[in-house]
């Protein structure tokens, strides 16, 4: 029997170092550039592209088959994609799930986002492992023209996301109030109906599912653009305030997000939590540094140790820099680690209800063992009225 001609490529992905991965492109066509990260999650491809915290980056996904269940809009963290694109293995197969409203690759090119499949991801995950997240330039041309060298570049000419500030592209326009209860529940867990606290959410980026936890441990939300004053803040009167996930560097949003988490903890003694982009701010604030790692922790089974308990939760993360626990300054605790190589992943004040993970208890990567920090959250509210 004749062998099929192998269908001729329609997506390029140019690494800064020359590298070139060829495939078929799904979703819009065009062409953007950004860092590479990978993503081992197995499932949540629609919860990753539209989780802000992604802005400037594509998303290689280690998991072959991405794509098979579709898309609906009750999984989106946030109204858009965030993340500039995706790169897997196998072309996703026509959706095949009750809740899918919409193929994959329709719903990408309707958000102006470009996708690559066919690529060996094995491969591009070695490669981001040993160097470092590259910067790339990715191109889908139904036609497969592509001019490699321009594109080779244009990933070279990618500015990185060290110094960068992104949580200004992406925080809401104005203040709003937020009272939807999350879905799914922790086993034997009875959601707080009647809202008891009053919590202040900075919005850096922050995930729909965070805020729903918050609901559902009893707060009653209001959410401020992420410029938001120390003097805005308490102007809401909060019993406590929380500050969100969110992209780029947090030296870069720290500029104006520190001096306001200094100013909270100086001159109040409210309870405040923050995740991910928010623990890193809260760790510049209390005087600790942050770092860009190598090819950072984006993934739903990374086991975090709860130094104060020694319990280990499995936990979703998506970070590219973290804090350095070796900045720590006195009275700062280290309360989290992580088990694959020992990095940071919690803070608390050693004589103030003011912590923060570096992990996403939001989030529900198969076990939910991390929401237990939404209902110390509340519980320090509680205590402190
Ligand atoms: N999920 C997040 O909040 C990410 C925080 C930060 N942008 C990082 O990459 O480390």
């Amino acid at each position: 029997m004749a062998q099929q001609p192998s269908p001729r490529p329609t997506a390029c992905l140019a690494l800064a170092d020359g590298t070139l991965f060829f495939g078929h492109g799904f979703g819009a066509t065009g062409e953007t550039t950004a860092e590479l990260c990978f993503n081992t999650a197995m499932t949540g491809y629609q919860e990753i592209m539209t989780d802000p915290s992604y802005a400037g980056q594509i998303v290689t996904f280690t998991f072959p088959h991405i794509g098979n269940t579709g898309v609906t809009p009750e999984d989106d963290e946030t109204a858009d994609p965030v993340a500039a694109g995706m790169v897997v293995k196998w072309d996703p197969t026509v959706a095949s799930s009750w809740r899918a409203t919409q193929e994959l690759g329709d719903w990408l090119a309707a958000r102006g986002r470009i996708a690559i499949g066919g690529v060996d991801t094995r491969r591009l995950t070695r490669a981001i492992r040993q160097s470092g997240a590259p910067h790339v330039a990715l191109s889908h041309d139904p036609e497969g023209n592509f001019d490699v060298e321009s594109l080779v570049a244009a990933a070279r000419g990618f500015a990185g996301l060290e110094g960068v500030d992104l949580a200004k592209d992406v925080t809401c326009a104005q203040s709003y109030h937020w009272n939807e209860m999350r879905w799914a529940w922790p086993d034997g867990y009875l959601p707080q109906t009647a809202p008891k606290h009053k919590v202040v959410a900075i919005d850096y980026g922050a995930k729909r599912n965070i805020l729903r936890c918050l609901a559902s441990a009893g707060c009653d939300v209001t959410v401020l653009p992420a410029t938001a004053t120390a003097e805005e803040v308490l102007a809401h009167d909060p019993d406590g305030v929380f500050l969100s996930n969110g992209p780029g560097d947090p030296a870069a949003t720290g500029k104006y997000a520190v001096p306001m988490i200094q100013k909270i903890l100086n001159t109040t003694d409210l309870p405040m939590f923050g995740i991910c982009l928010g623990h890193q701010m809260l760790a510049l604030a209390l005087g600790a540094q942050t770092i860009k790692m190598n090819h950072g922790h984006h993934g739903a089974n990374h086991p975090v140790q709860d130094k104060d308990t020694g319990k280990v939760e499995i936990t979703s993360m998506n970070h590219g820099f973290a804090v350095d626990s070796q900045s720590l300054p006195e009275g700062i605790l280290e309360t989290h680690v992580s088990l694959f190589d020992g990095s940071n992943c919690g803070i608390r004040m050693k004589d103030r209800p003011v912590y923060s993970v570096q992990h996403h208890p939001e989030a529900s990567p198969g076990p939910q063992d991390s929401f237990y920090l939404f209902e110390r959250f509340a519980a320090h509210m509680a205590a402190r009225s």
